[in-house]
C-alpha cells in the first residue's frame, strides 16, 4: 500500500508517530509532503498535496493531520475523488473503511495522544470496504461531485 501523509504545524509530532506506526508494517510506502517544522503553514495547502497524490493514483490512501483534524478534513473533502474521514476513535476509523471506503484519514494532533492515534491508524489501514449496499451509497456520494 502507498500512503501520502501531511500535516500542518499543529500535528508535526503526530505525523512522525504515525510514520513510525506505518513503518512497522514493512510493506507500506510512505510519502511525506510536510510540513517539517514548527513554522505555521495553512492546512488547505497540505490537504491539496496529500489529496493530489490520492486523486491521481500516485498513492492508494492519504493521512491528513492538523491541530483538530477538522480544517484539513473539510479541505480534503473539497477535492474530487476524496472521501476523508475525521476519526478520533477506533470504531469510527473501522467504519469509515467498512461503510464509507474512506481514502483519506484525518486526525487532530491537539486532540489525540500518540497511543490512541496509533490504534486508529492500524484499524484504518487494516480494514477493508464492505461493498454491497455501501457501494451504492458511496457511488451516490461521488455523484454529488458532478452536480
Ligand atoms: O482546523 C484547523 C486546525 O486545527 C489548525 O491546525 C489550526 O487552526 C491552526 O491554528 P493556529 O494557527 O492557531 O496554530
Amino acid at each position: 500500500m502507498r500512503i501520502t501523509i501531511g500535516s500542518d504545524h499543529g500535528a508535526v509530532a503526530l505525523k512522525e508517530e504515525v510514520k513510525m506506526v506505518l513503518k512497522e508494517y514493512g510493506d507500506i510506502e510512505v510519502t511525506d509532503v510536510g510540513t517539517f517544522g514548527t513554522d505555521a503553514v495553512d492546512y488547505p495547502d497540505i490537504a491539496a498535496k496529500v489529496c493530489a497524490d490520492v486523486a491521481s493514483g500516485k498513492s492508494d490512501r492519504g493521512i491528513a493531520l492538523c491541530g483538530t483534524g477538522i480544517g484539513i478534513s473539510i479541505a480534503c473533502n473539497k477535492i474530487k475523488g476524496i472521501r476523508c474521514a475525521l476519526c478520533n476513535d477506533v470504531y469510527s476509523a473501522k467504519m469509515s473503511r467498512h461503510h464509507n471506503d474512506a481514502n483519506v484519514l484525518a486526525m487532530g494532533g491537539r486532540v489525540l495522544g500518540f497511543g490512541p492515534a496509533g490504534e486508529i491508524v492500524r484499524a484504518w489501514v487494516e480494514t477493508g470496504f464492505d461493498g454491497g449496499r455501501h457501494e451504492r451509497r458511496v457511488n451516490k456520494i461521488m455523484a454529488l461531485e458532478k452536480e
